[in-house]
């Protein structure tokens, strides 16, 4: 990674891939030469300064990873390099999963996180919400959130070790689904302000994660918010 110029992965085995490429493609940092590049194999993922891991089934994403011989580098890669995850990429980056598939599934962590698949209900359920996100380019713009079979966030986790959690976004408490069996349901959520279901969006050092799809809108502003915070570090 040069001062001028940062190529930027896009992880591309199944999923949303080619809609952080047009994106990618598109986006103007003033001085700043961005080269999108599709990761498939090991000695893509080689030549890339950052990656993103698009939305899509996370579980597909992590078995055709292990096929390809991606999924150790993978690994390496997220301790080392700046990361963004959009919702199946935000499950794959982080540390524990509710609602993984018998045997468990195969995650690539490093972020304290422990969330929930498919939190928010089924497809027919996925809906989009105004979003206010801190850090953005134009604050006062709310984000389309875009949510489609997207996990919850159930905790954050402290660990002195690593960078703190930086909160981007939450959304509205009334907007919150029933999670697992026997939790609070939405009528009751007016008091949830606080509450760690409602995060959205965070960032953990070089380390980013969304559980709604900024790819699927025509906004650039969370692409921006990634390349000169994580990659370039403000
Ligand atoms: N839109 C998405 O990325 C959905 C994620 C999917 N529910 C999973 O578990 O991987």
């Amino acid at each position: 990674m040069g001062r001028q110029g940062v190529t930027i992965g896009v992880l591309a085995l199944q999923g949303a891939f080619a809609e952080h490429i047009n994106i990618l493609t598109r986006l103007k940092i003033s001085h700043l030469a961005i080269t999108p590049l599709l990761v498939k194999t090991p000695d893509d993922l080689q030549r890339c300064d950052a990656l993103i891991i698009p939305g899509g089934e996370s579980t597909t994403i992590a078995l055709l990873a292990k096929l390809a011989g991606l999924l150790e580098p993978l690994k390496g890669f997220v301790k080392e390099k700046p990361v963004w995850g959009t919702c199946a990429g935000a499950i794959l980056l982080s540390e524990d999963v509710q609602g993984a598939k018998k045997g468990g599934q195969d995650l690539l962590g490093g972020i304290n996180v422990s969330l929930e698949r498919n939190g928010w209900g089924s497809q027919v359920e996925s809906f989009e919400a105004p979003l206010a996100v801190h850090g953005l380019r134009d604050p006062d713009t709310p984000f389309n959130g875009v949510f489609i079979r997207a996990p919850v966030i159930l905790e954050l986790k402290t660990d002195p070790s690593r960078p703190p959690i930086d909160i981007l976004a939450r959304i509205s408490p009334p907007l919150l689904p029933a999670v697992g069996s026997g939790s609070v349901s939405g009528s009751e959520n007016g008091d949830l302000l606080d509450d760690d279901r409602t995060v959205v969006a965070l960032r953990q050092g070089r380390l980013l994660i969304t559980t709604f799809h900024p790819e699927l809108t025509r906004d650039d502003r969370f692409h921006d918010f990634f390349v000169r915070n994580c990659v370039y570090g403000g």
